[in-house]
C-alpha cells in the first residue's frame, strides 16, 4: 500500500496566480501534496508547468500528482495522476503507468468506491461535499452525513481504501468531516482564493493533524 497524505491541495486555473505560484506558495506554507490540475493547456504548456512544478516540489520534498493528462505518463519527474472520469478503466491505466505511479480516482458512491479498489486504485477523492465553484456539477451535496455512510458501508463491507473528502470544503467543516472517520480532504478553492494563501493552507493542515 502507498502512502497517502491526509491533506491533497489542488492547484487550479485562477487568472490572478499561475499554477507555478500556487505550488510554490504550497510548498512554502509546508503541503506535502500538491494535485496540479490544469484543464485549460497544450501538452507544451503542460509540461512546462509540470517540469518548473515537480523541480519545487523536489525541493521541499512535496509529493506531485497531475489530474488526468495520463498520455502525459514518463515525460515529467511527478509521483502519480489523480483520474476524474468516473468510468475509466483503471486496470488499463495500472498496465500503462506501472506500480510505482500513484493512481488516485473520483468517486461519488459506495459501488464507484468498490470498483476503484478491486481496479487497484491507490486512494479515493468522494465529493461533493458541499457546493464548489472549481468545478460545478449537478451532483448531490454528500455533506456530513454522506461521509458517515460511506466510512460505515466501507467499514461493514471490509473495503480499505483512503478516501479523501472533496469540493466546497472550508476550514469550519474540516473537524466534523474527519471525525466522520473519512481518511483526509482534498482542497483547492478556499486556499486558492482565500486573503492569505499560506495562513488558509496551514490552517487546513492543522485542523486536519489535530483531528487525527
Ligand atoms: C482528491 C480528488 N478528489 C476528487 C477530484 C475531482 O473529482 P471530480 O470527479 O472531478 O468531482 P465531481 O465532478 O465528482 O464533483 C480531484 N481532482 N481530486
Ligand atoms: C476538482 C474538483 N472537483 C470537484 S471539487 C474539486 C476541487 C476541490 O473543490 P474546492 O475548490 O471547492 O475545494
Ligand atoms: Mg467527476
Amino acid at each position: 500500500m502507498k502512502y497517502i497524505e491526509k491533506l491533497h491541495y489542488i492547484t487550479h486555473d485562477i487568472p490572478h496566480l499561475s499554477h507555478i505560484e500556487q505550488a510554490q506558495q504550497a510548498c512554502e506554507a509546508g503541503a506535502k501534496w500538491i494535485q496540479y490540475r490544469s484543464l485549460s493547456k497544450s501538452d507544451e504548456e503542460l509540461l512546462q508547468d509540470i517540469n518548473a512544478i515537480a523541480e519545487i516540489c523536489d525541493d521541499w520534498g512535496t509529493t506531485l500528482i497531475v489530474t488526468d493528462h495520463v498520455h502525459l505518463n514518463g515525460k515529467a519527474d511527478i509521483q502519480g495522476f489523480h483520474i476524474e472520469d468516473m468510468d475509466a478503466d483503471f486496470i488499463k491505466l495500472r498496465k500503462l503507468v506501472g506500480h510505482d505511479i500513484t493512481l488516485g480516482g473520483s468517486a461519488n458512491t459506495v459501488d464507484n468506491l468498490i470498483r476503484l479498489v478491486k481496479e487497484g486504485a491507490d486512494y479515493a477523492g468522494y465529493g461533493p461535499f458541499a457546493e464548489t465553484e472549481t468545478k460545478p456539477n449537478n451532483y448531490a451535496h454528500l455533506g456530513i452525513e454522506g461521509y458517515q455512510h460511506v466510512v460505515k458501508e466501507l467499514k461493514a463491507q471490509a473495503i480499505g481504501i483512503p478516501v479523501l473528502a472533496v469540493g466546497g470544503i472550508k476550514t469550519y467543516d474540516v473537524e466534523a468531516l474527519m471525525q466522520t472517520g473519512i481518511y483526509g480532504i482534498a482542497v483547492s478553492g478556499a486556499i486558492n482564493f482565500a486573503d492569505d494563501f499560506i495562513e488558509a493552507y496551514q490552517d487546513f493542515y492543522t485542523l486536519v493533524k489535530e483531528s487525527t
